[in-house]
Protein backbone atom coordinates (compact mmCIF):
# COMPACT_ATOMS: atom_id res chain seq x y z
CA UNK A 1 0.00 0.00 0.00
CA UNK A 2 0.86 3.65 -1.09
CA UNK A 3 1.40 5.13 2.77
CA UNK A 4 -0.17 8.59 1.80
CA UNK A 5 -2.93 7.53 -1.22
CA UNK A 6 -5.97 9.23 0.39
CA UNK A 7 -8.50 10.36 -2.49
CA UNK A 8 -11.24 12.53 -1.65
CA UNK A 9 -12.97 16.13 -1.67
CA UNK A 10 -11.57 19.05 0.80
CA UNK A 11 -14.51 21.11 1.17
CA UNK A 12 -14.69 24.83 3.21
CA UNK A 13 -16.61 24.25 6.74
CA UNK A 14 -18.31 27.95 6.08
CA UNK A 15 -20.38 28.00 9.71
CA UNK A 16 -17.41 26.33 11.93
CA UNK A 17 -14.32 28.40 10.45
CA UNK A 18 -16.77 31.51 11.43
CA UNK A 19 -18.16 30.64 14.79
CA UNK A 20 -14.92 29.40 15.89
CA UNK A 21 -12.70 31.71 14.01
CA UNK A 22 -10.81 29.14 12.36
CA UNK A 23 -10.82 28.67 8.86
CA UNK A 24 -11.94 24.89 8.72
CA UNK A 25 -12.34 22.22 5.73
CA UNK A 26 -13.58 18.58 6.04
CA UNK A 27 -12.04 15.57 4.29
CA UNK A 28 -14.85 13.23 2.45
CA UNK A 29 -12.67 10.10 1.64
CA UNK A 30 -14.20 8.71 -1.96
CA UNK A 31 -11.82 6.55 -3.53
CA UNK A 32 -13.04 7.44 -6.88
CA UNK A 33 -11.74 11.24 -5.87
CA UNK A 34 -8.82 13.30 -6.19
CA UNK A 35 -5.30 12.46 -4.87
CA UNK A 36 -4.93 14.10 -1.69
CA UNK A 37 -1.89 16.44 -1.79
CA UNK A 38 0.03 17.71 1.01
CA UNK A 39 -0.49 20.77 -0.04
CA UNK A 40 -4.06 20.74 -0.31
CA UNK A 41 -4.01 20.04 3.23
CA UNK A 42 -1.90 22.85 3.98
CA UNK A 43 -4.27 25.42 2.57
CA UNK A 44 -6.25 25.02 5.84
CA UNK A 45 -5.49 25.00 9.21
CA UNK A 46 -7.86 22.79 10.22
CA UNK A 47 -8.89 19.76 8.74
CA UNK A 48 -11.83 17.29 9.78
CA UNK A 49 -12.21 13.85 8.54
CA UNK A 50 -14.53 10.97 9.84
CA UNK A 51 -13.20 7.62 9.09
CA UNK A 52 -15.44 4.66 9.85
CA UNK A 53 -13.95 2.52 12.40
CA UNK A 54 -12.79 -0.56 10.24
CA UNK A 55 -11.27 1.65 7.78
CA UNK A 56 -8.06 0.80 9.20
CA UNK A 57 -5.85 1.10 6.11
CA UNK A 58 -7.84 5.19 5.61
CA UNK A 59 -6.67 5.54 9.40
CA UNK A 60 -3.19 4.72 9.07
CA UNK A 61 -3.01 6.28 6.10
CA UNK A 62 -4.64 9.78 7.20
CA UNK A 63 -1.60 9.54 10.38
CA UNK A 64 1.14 9.25 8.25
CA UNK A 65 -0.33 12.42 6.68
CA UNK A 66 -0.12 13.56 10.15
CA UNK A 67 -3.85 13.32 11.28
CA UNK A 68 -4.69 13.01 15.01
CA UNK A 69 -7.12 11.02 16.93
CA UNK A 70 -9.69 13.69 18.74
CA UNK A 71 -12.83 11.65 19.41
CA UNK A 72 -15.07 8.30 18.40
CA UNK A 73 -18.32 8.24 17.84
CA UNK A 74 -20.86 5.49 17.79
CA UNK A 75 -24.71 6.04 16.06
CA UNK A 76 -27.16 4.16 17.33
CA UNK A 77 -31.21 3.66 16.10
CA UNK A 78 -33.91 3.48 18.11
CA UNK A 79 -37.52 2.19 16.72
CA UNK A 80 -40.27 4.20 18.38
CA UNK A 81 -42.12 1.15 20.05
CA UNK A 82 -45.40 0.03 18.68
CA UNK A 83 -46.70 -0.40 22.49
CA UNK A 84 -48.03 2.47 24.69
CA UNK A 85 -45.39 5.08 25.55
CA UNK A 86 -44.68 6.10 29.41
CA UNK A 87 -46.56 8.95 30.23
CA UNK A 88 -44.02 12.39 30.57
CA UNK A 89 -44.67 15.62 31.81
CA UNK A 90 -41.99 16.92 29.11
CA UNK A 91 -43.06 19.80 27.40
CA UNK A 92 -41.68 21.81 24.36
CA UNK A 93 -39.48 24.75 24.66
CA UNK A 94 -40.77 28.56 24.42
CA UNK A 95 -38.19 31.17 23.72
CA UNK A 96 -38.49 32.07 27.44
CA UNK A 97 -36.71 29.17 28.36
CA UNK A 98 -33.78 29.95 26.20
CA UNK A 99 -31.21 31.28 28.88
CA UNK A 100 -31.58 27.97 31.06
CA UNK A 101 -31.70 25.26 28.35
CA UNK A 102 -28.48 26.98 26.96
CA UNK A 103 -27.02 27.02 30.22
CA UNK A 104 -27.10 23.46 30.41
CA UNK A 105 -26.00 22.99 27.14
CA UNK A 106 -23.20 25.26 27.39
CA UNK A 107 -21.64 23.00 30.72
CA UNK A 108 -23.40 19.62 30.45
CA UNK A 109 -21.02 18.31 27.37
CA UNK A 110 -17.85 17.79 28.96
CA UNK A 111 -16.91 14.93 25.71
CA UNK A 112 -16.79 16.70 22.42
CA UNK A 113 -14.73 16.98 19.43
CA UNK A 114 -14.51 20.72 19.18
CA UNK A 115 -12.02 20.47 22.66
CA UNK A 116 -8.49 21.79 22.84
CA UNK A 117 -5.87 22.09 21.67
CA UNK A 118 -7.47 22.18 18.16
CA UNK A 119 -10.23 24.40 19.66
CA UNK A 120 -10.33 27.16 22.33
CA UNK A 121 -11.29 25.87 25.95
CA UNK A 122 -14.95 27.63 25.64
CA UNK A 123 -15.99 26.82 22.10
CA UNK A 124 -18.00 23.53 22.80
CA UNK A 125 -19.49 25.01 25.42
CA UNK A 126 -20.62 28.05 23.77
CA UNK A 127 -21.14 25.54 20.49
CA UNK A 128 -23.83 23.53 23.04
CA UNK A 129 -25.27 26.27 24.16
CA UNK A 130 -26.28 27.72 20.57
CA UNK A 131 -27.15 24.91 19.37
CA UNK A 132 -29.89 24.43 22.02
CA UNK A 133 -30.90 28.16 21.66
CA UNK A 134 -31.48 27.55 18.02
CA UNK A 135 -33.26 24.20 18.39
CA UNK A 136 -36.11 26.01 20.91
CA UNK A 137 -35.90 28.89 18.07
CA UNK A 138 -36.25 25.68 15.22
CA UNK A 139 -33.05 27.39 13.25
CA UNK A 140 -30.93 24.19 14.07
CA UNK A 141 -32.95 21.32 14.95
CA UNK A 142 -36.70 21.92 15.05
CA UNK A 143 -38.10 20.68 18.50
CA UNK A 144 -36.59 21.18 21.73
CA UNK A 145 -38.35 19.34 24.49
CA UNK A 146 -37.91 19.67 28.12
CA UNK A 147 -38.65 18.24 31.84
CA UNK A 148 -39.07 20.31 34.59
CA UNK A 149 -39.20 19.58 38.40
CA UNK A 150 -42.39 20.15 40.13
CA UNK A 151 -40.85 23.41 41.54
CA UNK A 152 -40.52 24.48 37.79
CA UNK A 153 -36.46 23.90 38.00
CA UNK A 154 -35.06 22.38 34.61
CA UNK A 155 -34.07 18.90 34.94
CA UNK A 156 -33.25 18.02 31.29
CA UNK A 157 -33.85 18.80 27.77
CA UNK A 158 -33.33 16.89 24.05
CA UNK A 159 -33.55 18.66 21.09
CA UNK A 160 -35.03 16.80 17.69
CA UNK A 161 -35.32 17.09 13.87
CA UNK A 162 -37.09 14.87 11.43
CA UNK A 163 -34.41 12.69 9.14
CA UNK A 164 -35.38 11.53 5.83
CA UNK A 165 -37.58 8.45 5.32
CA UNK A 166 -39.82 8.41 8.82
CA UNK A 167 -36.85 8.98 11.00
CA UNK A 168 -35.60 11.38 13.14
CA UNK A 169 -32.61 12.49 15.20
CA UNK A 170 -31.48 13.50 18.39
CA UNK A 171 -29.07 16.38 17.99
CA UNK A 172 -28.26 16.60 21.86
CA UNK A 173 -30.07 15.47 25.54
CA UNK A 174 -28.72 16.41 29.07
CA UNK A 175 -30.05 16.01 32.03
CA UNK A 176 -28.59 18.84 35.30
CA UNK A 177 -25.48 17.31 36.85
CA UNK A 178 -27.06 17.12 40.55
CA UNK A 179 -30.48 15.07 38.81
CA UNK A 180 -28.47 12.29 37.15
CA UNK A 181 -28.88 8.36 37.82
CA UNK A 182 -32.72 8.98 38.56
CA UNK A 183 -34.02 7.84 35.14
CA UNK A 184 -34.56 11.58 33.53
CA UNK A 185 -32.58 10.78 30.83
CA UNK A 186 -35.12 7.82 29.89
CA UNK A 187 -37.76 9.86 30.71
CA UNK A 188 -36.40 12.13 27.38
CA UNK A 189 -36.13 9.34 25.08
CA UNK A 190 -39.77 8.99 26.32
CA UNK A 191 -40.49 12.06 25.03
CA UNK A 192 -38.90 11.89 22.03
CA UNK A 193 -40.68 8.74 21.08
CA UNK A 194 -43.93 10.51 21.66
CA UNK A 195 -42.98 13.37 19.51
CA UNK A 196 -41.66 10.79 16.91
CA UNK A 197 -45.28 9.06 16.98
CA UNK A 198 -47.09 12.63 16.99
CA UNK A 199 -45.07 13.30 13.70
CA UNK A 200 -45.73 9.74 12.23
CA UNK A 201 -42.10 8.84 12.71
CA UNK A 202 -41.02 5.34 13.34
CA UNK A 203 -37.02 5.46 13.61
CA UNK A 204 -34.94 7.85 16.20
CA UNK A 205 -31.30 8.11 15.34
CA UNK A 206 -28.46 9.17 18.30
CA UNK A 207 -24.56 9.55 18.65
CA UNK A 208 -22.35 10.02 20.57
CA UNK A 209 -18.99 10.09 22.05
CA UNK A 210 -17.32 6.51 22.12
CA UNK A 211 -16.19 7.28 25.97
CA UNK A 212 -19.85 8.77 27.06
CA UNK A 213 -20.15 5.11 28.88
CA UNK A 214 -23.24 6.90 30.95
CA UNK A 215 -24.83 8.03 27.38
CA UNK A 216 -24.10 4.48 25.26
CA UNK A 217 -25.57 2.82 28.45
CA UNK A 218 -28.97 5.06 27.95
CA UNK A 219 -29.43 4.18 24.42
CA UNK A 220 -28.90 0.57 24.94
CA UNK A 221 -31.18 0.40 27.76
CA UNK A 222 -33.90 2.00 25.90
CA UNK A 223 -33.28 -0.39 22.97
CA UNK A 224 -30.77 1.63 20.64
CA UNK A 225 -28.91 -0.48 17.95
CA UNK A 226 -25.79 -0.04 17.06
CA UNK A 227 -25.93 1.14 13.43
CA UNK A 228 -22.46 3.09 12.86
CA UNK A 229 -18.69 3.74 14.28
CA UNK A 230 -16.32 6.32 13.44
CA UNK A 231 -13.35 8.14 14.46
CA UNK A 232 -12.81 11.71 13.89
CA UNK A 233 -9.52 13.02 13.07
CA UNK A 234 -7.74 16.36 12.66
CA UNK A 235 -4.74 17.88 11.31
C1 LIG B 1 -27.12 13.07 21.69
C2 LIG B 1 -26.29 13.52 22.83
O1 LIG B 1 -26.40 14.63 23.27
S1 LIG B 1 -25.17 12.37 23.48
C3 LIG B 1 -24.60 13.11 24.95
C4 LIG B 1 -25.48 12.75 26.11
N1 LIG B 1 -25.47 13.80 27.13
C5 LIG B 1 -24.42 14.05 27.94
O2 LIG B 1 -23.38 13.42 27.91
C6 LIG B 1 -24.60 15.20 28.89
C7 LIG B 1 -24.13 14.82 30.30
N2 LIG B 1 -24.77 13.57 30.78
C8 LIG B 1 -26.09 13.53 31.07
O3 LIG B 1 -26.83 14.49 30.91
C9 LIG B 1 -26.63 12.23 31.65
O4 LIG B 1 -25.58 11.55 32.31
C10 LIG B 1 -27.25 11.28 30.60
C11 LIG B 1 -28.24 12.01 29.72
C12 LIG B 1 -26.20 10.66 29.71
C13 LIG B 1 -27.99 10.15 31.35
O5 LIG B 1 -29.08 10.74 32.03
P1 LIG B 1 -29.67 10.11 33.39
O6 LIG B 1 -30.88 10.88 33.74
O7 LIG B 1 -28.61 10.01 34.40
O8 LIG B 1 -30.07 8.65 32.91
P2 LIG B 1 -31.12 7.70 33.60
O9 LIG B 1 -31.12 7.92 35.08
O10 LIG B 1 -32.41 7.80 32.89
O11 LIG B 1 -30.46 6.29 33.33
C14 LIG B 1 -30.82 5.52 32.21
C15 LIG B 1 -29.73 4.52 31.92
O12 LIG B 1 -28.53 5.19 31.55
C16 LIG B 1 -27.40 4.46 32.01
N3 LIG B 1 -26.62 5.33 32.86
C17 LIG B 1 -27.00 6.52 33.38
N4 LIG B 1 -25.99 7.06 34.07
C18 LIG B 1 -24.97 6.20 34.00
C19 LIG B 1 -23.65 6.22 34.50
N5 LIG B 1 -23.19 7.23 35.23
N6 LIG B 1 -22.84 5.17 34.20
C20 LIG B 1 -23.27 4.16 33.46
N7 LIG B 1 -24.53 4.09 32.94
C21 LIG B 1 -25.35 5.10 33.21
C22 LIG B 1 -27.91 3.25 32.73
O13 LIG B 1 -27.97 2.18 31.82
C23 LIG B 1 -29.31 3.69 33.12
O14 LIG B 1 -30.19 2.61 33.21
P3 LIG B 1 -30.43 1.88 34.63
O15 LIG B 1 -30.80 2.97 35.59
O16 LIG B 1 -31.54 0.95 34.32
O17 LIG B 1 -29.14 1.24 34.96
C1 LIG C 1 -25.20 24.66 15.98
C2 LIG C 1 -24.86 24.56 14.52
C3 LIG C 1 -24.04 23.54 14.07
N1 LIG C 1 -23.74 23.46 12.76
C4 LIG C 1 -22.88 22.36 12.28
C5 LIG C 1 -21.50 22.35 12.84
C6 LIG C 1 -21.10 20.91 12.70
O1 LIG C 1 -20.56 20.71 11.41
C7 LIG C 1 -22.42 20.15 12.78
C8 LIG C 1 -22.60 19.41 14.06
O2 LIG C 1 -21.65 18.42 14.06
P1 LIG C 1 -21.70 17.11 14.94
O3 LIG C 1 -20.68 16.17 14.38
O4 LIG C 1 -23.08 16.61 15.05
O5 LIG C 1 -21.22 17.71 16.32
P2 LIG C 1 -20.79 16.95 17.64
O6 LIG C 1 -19.68 16.01 17.36
O7 LIG C 1 -20.58 17.99 18.66
O8 LIG C 1 -22.11 16.16 17.97
C9 LIG C 1 -22.18 14.89 18.53
O9 LIG C 1 -22.06 14.99 19.94
C10 LIG C 1 -23.07 15.81 20.56
C11 LIG C 1 -22.80 15.86 22.04
C12 LIG C 1 -24.45 15.22 20.27
N2 LIG C 1 -24.58 13.93 20.85
C13 LIG C 1 -24.64 15.14 18.76
O10 LIG C 1 -25.87 14.51 18.46
C14 LIG C 1 -23.53 14.32 18.12
O11 LIG C 1 -23.67 14.39 16.70
O12 LIG C 1 -23.44 21.11 12.68
C15 LIG C 1 -24.25 24.35 11.85
O13 LIG C 1 -23.98 24.26 10.64
N3 LIG C 1 -25.07 25.34 12.30
C16 LIG C 1 -25.38 25.47 13.59
O14 LIG C 1 -26.12 26.40 13.97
Amino acid sequence: MNNDAIHGQLDYLQWESEFFFQPTAKLTLDSAGPLLTRKALSAYPLVQVKVPAADSSSLDALYYLGFQLVEGEIDFALNVPDAAIPVTSCQLAVAQDIVRVSQLAGSAFQLSRFRAPWYQPRDAGRFYALWAEKAILGTFDSHCLLLNAPDGQLLGFVTLRADENHSARIGLLAVQPQATGRGIGKQLIHAAWQWCREHNIAQLKVATQTGNIAALNLYRTCGGVLTHSAYWLYR
